[in-house]
């Protein structure tokens, strides 16, 4: 089974709130995406395309991830535009699988990897995720709508890890839909297959909005 992995990084941060790309902020000394780059090496993939925006590929081979073999797609102005955009880069190297993980989630685990990609070869299709811990709200105009149980409640994460096949094939029924996500899984269910659900860790989170930097350096000083 060939697996290639597809690590996201055009995005524009806006949650943020800076002028640079998030994934490239230090977490304790390192860059943020470094971090996923190395686990999903170390978890035996070879094949790793970094998907990010054309101003950046140059900074990220001379100096961000110098001496890391992986290969560089620009990105789009929409994360499902970069996903695709590197499905497309893949598409010669006869990938059975396809994982694609978020280059702003650095505390993705070499198990972590390995379950979501066992879970795909089964399944087809699987994601992490993580069950909420809160109770979720649907609001609207100010007022509350309704209370979805929770247990039935997760939050998706990644790696989420398909088969190619079945990935392109969602993302190209999605442009002729002129279907928008930020989530891949989304554009799988709405082909009505199953994707297998994994539990992760809540560790694994996506830095996001500024506070997150401080949980980040938290976590990282945990290992
Ligand atoms: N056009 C985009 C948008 C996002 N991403 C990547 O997808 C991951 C998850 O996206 P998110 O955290 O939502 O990142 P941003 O889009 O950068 O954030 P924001 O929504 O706050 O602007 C990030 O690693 C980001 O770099 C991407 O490759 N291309
Ligand atoms: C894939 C993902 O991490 C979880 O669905 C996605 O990138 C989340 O994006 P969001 O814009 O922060 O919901």
């Amino acid at each position: 089974m060939k697996v290639c992995a597809l690590i996201m990084a055009a995005g524009k941060g806006r949650r943020m709130q800076m002028d640079k790309n998030k994934v490239f902020l230090p977490l304790n000394g390192k860059p943020i995406i470094t971090y996923s780059v190395e686990t999903i090496k170390k978890s035996g993939i070879d094949d790793i395309v970094v998907v990010t925006s054309k101003d950046d590929i140059d900074f990220c081979s001379n100096e961000i991830l110098k001496g890391y073999e992986v290969r560089y797609v620009e990105g789009g102005a929409e994360r499902q535009i970069s996903v695709y955009n590197g499905l497309m880069a893949i598409k010669e190297t006869n990938c059975d699988l396809v994982l694609i993980h978020d280059g702003a989630r650095p505390f993705v685990t070499e198990s972590i990897i390995r379950e979501s990609i066992e879970a795909a070869i089964e399944h087809g299709a699987a994601a992490v995720g993580v069950k909420v811990k809160d109770t979720i709200k649907v609001v609207k105009d100010g007022f509350i709508l309704h209370t979805p149980p929770r247990e039935s409640l997760w939050a998706v994460q990644t790696p989420q890890v398909f088969r190619y096949d079945l990935i392109l094939k969602a993302h190209q029924k999605a442009i002729e839909d002129n279907f928008l996500s930020t989530d891949d899984t989304v554009l799988v269910e709405r082909m009505g297959i199953k994707v297998r659900m994994i539990e992760g860790a809540y560790r694994n989170i996506k830095i996001t909005t500024p506070e997150d930097i401080y949980i980040a350096e938290a976590l990282a000083s945990m290992n």
